[in-house]
C-alpha cells in the first residue's frame, strides 16, 4: 500500500508559450490553461506573491456574477478599479456581517422549502457568502439544500423556478450539443453530475425537475469536498418524462413528451458524453438518479471509456459498507467478520444491487470467503415481489399458500439480480417470513417506500441479534423504509440505525439516547471528486470505492462506536472529504491510472487539503488583456 507521507505531487507547468497560457492556481497546485479573453481566472502573481483574481470584465457585470460579486464587501480601491463605486451602499462590510445578515433572514423563513428557495437566490447572488454560510452551518443545511428538503424542492422545481443553474440537454438539441457545451462559461470544468430525472430519490420522475439534484450534490462538492465552484457544473438530460401531473402542469419547464427509450436514448446520451469529453477531456462525470437498468447499462458502457461513476450504485456501496464495517466493531467484532454476517437488502435496484455488490468485494478482498458465490450466499434480495427466490419451490399444496401472493415478475430478473436468487428458498417470500428463517443481522432497506421495513420484522429481527443493524436508506425522510423511532421502539432501544436522511436521535424509554446516523453517499462522493480531481484520475476504479469504505468506517472513535456512531457527523464532511480525498490520490496512483505529477517535496495529504477551496474573498483586478 502506499503510504500518504510517501507521495508526492508537482507544480507542474505545461511548458509553452507564455502569451498563449497562463498559470492558475488551484490551492498549491500549478495548472496551465489557454488564454480565453471571456473567462476569469485566478492567478498567482508573482510580481505581488499573492492570488488575486484577474477578469476582463467590470462593472454591474462582476457585481451581478454569484462567483464574483462579493455584495457589500467590495472595499473602495475595488469599488474604483472595477468601476461599481456608487453601485453598492457606501459601508464596505466585511463577511462576518454579511453572514450575519444572511443567517438572520435564513430563520426567519418559515418552511424548510421557504429557506431552500432563500439559498438557492443567495447561491445565484454570491456564491463564496453561500458556500461560508453553507460550511459553517453544514449539519443544518445540508438538510434543505440535500436530502430531504431538496426531494419537495425537485417536486416544486418549476413552481418555485427563479434562474437558471447548469445546463439542459434535450431531445431538440440532437445534433447540436458538441456546439452547445461551449455556451458554458467556463474552460476548466473538474466535476459534472448529470440526472435524466427518472428516479429522483425515491420520489419517482420528475423529468427537467431533477435539476435540483445535480445543483445539491455538487454544492456539497465544493463544501465538502473543496471543489471550486467555478469548476462544477449541474445538468439534467432532458429526454421526457412520464409523469403526466408534470406533463399537464402549465408551469412545467422541460420536454412535453414522453421519455426517449431504447436506441433513442442510448444515442441521445452519447451524443452528450462525446460532446462533454471533447470541450473538457479531464472532466469527473457522476451519473446520478438515472433509473434501473440504464443506470447499469450507462455505467458499463462508459465507466472504462471517460472518468465517470454512478453515485446511486457506486458511492452508496462505499458509505453502506462503511456502515457495516463500523457497525461490526460497534458490536466488540473485527471487520474481518463481515463474512459471517447475514445480510437482507429489500431493494433490488441500482443502489440495491450496487451495495450489496461492494459488500461482496469486500469479503472477496479479505479472503474470507474462498469464492464470489460463497459471498453471495450471505446476501439476500428482495423486490418489490418478495425474496428473489426459487420459483420452482411453489406448489399448490404449498402449507400456507395465502402468506403472500405469487405474482410473475413484470420483468424478468436479470444476470446481476439473478445472482442473489436463493435456490433453496421459495420465490416472492415476504421479508417477515424471510427473517424468522434467516435470522440477519442486517438490514438494508433501498426500496423507495415507506413502511417496507414492518414492526413484524423488526421485532422478529431483534429476538435473535442483541444489536440488531437497521439501515433505512431510502430518500427523502419520507420514504425511508422506517423512522428511527419505530427502529429504537421495536428493538428495545438496541438498534444500530442509520438512515439515508436525517433523523433525530430518539429519547429511549430508559433515558439513554438511541443514536441515529446519516448513511448517505454525501459521504463518500465528495471525497472521491476531490481525490480523483487531484490526482487527475483517468478512470474511476473500483478499489477506489472500497477503499472509501474502508477509510470512513475507520473514522469513528472507540467512545462513538460504543454508542452507535458510526461516522462522524455531517458538520465534519469536509474532514471525511480529506480523508478519502487523498486516500483515492493514492489509489489512484497505486493503480496507475493518476496523470498528475509525482515529485519529491510534498505530501500528499497536503496537497489534497491544500486545494481544497475555501470560500474567502479575493482581491479582484480588472485587466483586459493581463499577461505574465
Ligand atoms: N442513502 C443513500 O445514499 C441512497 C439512497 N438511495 C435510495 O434508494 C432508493 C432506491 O433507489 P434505486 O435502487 O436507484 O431505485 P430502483 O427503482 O432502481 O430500485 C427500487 C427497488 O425497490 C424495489 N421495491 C419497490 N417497492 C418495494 C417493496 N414494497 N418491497 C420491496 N422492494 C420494493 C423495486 O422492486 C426495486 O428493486 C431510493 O429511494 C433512493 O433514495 C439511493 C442511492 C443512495
Ligand atoms: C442520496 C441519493 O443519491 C439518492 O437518494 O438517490
Ligand atoms: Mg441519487
Amino acid at each position: 500500500m502506499l503510504s500518504a507521507s510517501k507521495h508526492l505531487i508537482s507544480k507542474t507547468i505545461v511548458q509553452v508559450p507564455p502569451s498563449l497560457h497562463l498559470n492558475r492556481v488551484l490551492g498549491n497546485r500549478l495548472y496551465s490553461s489557454y488564454y480565453n479573453p471571456n473567462s476569469q481566472h485566478e492567478f498567482s502573481d508573482p510580481r505581488q506573491d499573492k492570488t488575486v483574481h484577474v477578469m476582463h470584465s467590470r462593472g454591474v457585470n462582476v457585481l451581478h456574477d454569484p462567483l464574483l460579486s462579493k455584495g457589500t464587501a467590495f472595499d473602495l480601491a475595488e469599488r474604483e478599479r472595477l468601476s461599481i463605486r456608487g453601485l453598492v451602499p457606501p459601508r464596505c462590510q466585511a463577511m462576518d456581517k454579511q453572514l450575519l445578515r444572511v443567517k438572520r433572514n435564513l430563520d426567519a423563513c418559515e418552511t424548510p422549502l421557504s429557506k431552500f428557495v432563500f439559498l438557492a437566490a443567495l447561491h445565484d447572488r454570491n456564491e463564496t457568502l453561500y458556500y461560508k454560510l453553507l460550511m459553517e452551518h453544514l449539519e443544518e443545511l445540508a438538510g434543505i439544500i440535500y436530502t430531504p428538503t431538496v426531494g419537495l424542492a425537485s417536486q416544486m422545481s418549476h413552481s418555485i423556478y427563479r434562474r437558471s443553474r447548469g445546463m439542459y440537454f434535450s431531445s431538440q438539441d440532437r445534433g447540436q450539443m458538441s456546439a452547445m457545451v461551449y455556451n458554458w462559461p467556463h474552460d476548466k470544468v473538474d466535476v459534472i453530475v448529470v440526472t435524466d430525472g427518472s428516479r429522483v430519490l425515491g420520489l419517482g420522475d420528475l423529468g427537467a425537475n431533477g435539476m435540483q439534484i445535480p445543483i445539491g450534490k455538487l454544492s456539497l462538492y465544493v463544501a465538502a469536498g473543496g471543489i471550486r465552484p467555478r469548476a462544477v457544473l449541474p445538468v439534467v438530460l432532458d429526454v421526457g418524462t412520464n409523469n403526466q401531473e408534470l406533463l399537464n402542469d402549465p408551469l412545467y419547464l422541460g420536454m412535453s413528451h414522453p421519455r426517449l427509450e431504447g436506441d433513442d436514448y442510448y444515442s441521445f446520451v452519447d451524443e452528450w458524453v462525446t460532446a462533454i469529453t471533447s470541450r473538457w477531456p479531464d472532466t469527473l462525470i457522476q451519473f446520478e438518479d438515472f433509473k434501473y437498468p440504464h443506470a447499469y447499462n450507462l455505467l458499463s458502457k462508459y465507466r472504462n471509456r471517460i472518468t465517470c461513476f454512478n453515485d446511486d450504485i457506486q458511492s452508496t456501496s462505499s458509505i453502506t459498507l462503511a456502515g457495516i464495517l463500523a457497525s461490526l466493531k460497534s458490536r466488540g467484532r473485527s471487520q474481518e467478520d463481515l463474512s459471517k454476517e447475514t445480510i437482507i437488502c429489500v431493494g433490488a435496484g441500482s443502489a440495491g444491487v450496487g451495495v450489496c455488490e461492494g459488500i461482496i468485494d469486500c469479503m472477496v478482498a479479505q479472503g474470507r470467503v474462498k469464492t464470489r458465490e460463497e459471498a453471495y450466499s450471505r446476501i439476500y434480495m428482495l423486490d418489490q415481489y418478495g425474496l428473489l427466490g426459487n420459483p420452482t419451490t411453489l406448489d399448490d399444496d404449498d402449507e400456507n399458500p395465502c402468506s403472500y401472493q405469487y405474482k410473475p415478475r413484470s420483468t424478468p430478473l436479470d444476470d446481476r439480480q439473478h445472482a442473489y436468487v436463493k435456490k433453496d428458498l421459495r420465490d416472492q417470500m415476504t421479508l417477515e417470513q424471510l427473517v424468522k428463517i434467516v435470522k440477519p443481522t442486517v438490514l438494508l432497506g433501498l426500496t423507495g417506500i415507506r413502511g417496507v421495513f414492518s414492526e413484524e420484522s423488526i421485532r422478529e429481527m431483534s429476538k435473535h441479534q442483541e444489536k440488531p443493524v437497521i439501515f433505512p436508506l431510502s430518500n427523502p425522510d419520507t420514504h425511508a423504509e422506517c423512522t428511527a423511532e419505530e427502529a429504537f421502539k421495536w428493538t428495545d432501544g438496541r438498534a444500530i440505525f442509520a438512515s439515508g436522511s436525517p433523523f433525530k436521535d430518539v429519547l429511549l424509554p430508559n433515558g439513554k439516547t438511541g443514536k441515529t446516523n446519516q448513511c448517505n453517499n454525501s459521504y463518500s462522493f465528495p471525497g472521491l471528486g476531490l481525490g480523483i480531481t487531484v490526482s487527475r484520475a483517468s478512470r474511476v476504479t473500483q478499489s477506489m470505492f472500497l477503499e472509501t469504505a474502508r477509510t470512513i468506517a475507520n473514522m469513528a472513535t472507540p467512545e462513538q462506536l460504543k454508542e452507535g456512531i458510526l461516522f462522524p457527523g455531517v458538520s465534519q464532511l469536509r474532514e471525511v472529504a480529506l480523508n478519502v480525498g487523498t486516500r483515492v490520490c493514492e489509489v489512484a496512483f497505486e493503480e496507475g491510472v493518476a496523470t498528475a505529477v509525482l515529485e519529491k517535496g510534498e505530501i500528499l495529504s497536503e496537497v489534497v487539503r491544500n486545494s481544497a477551496y475555501q470560500p474567502e474573498y479575493v482581491p479582484l483586478v480588472y485587466h483586459p488583456g493581463y499577461n505574465f
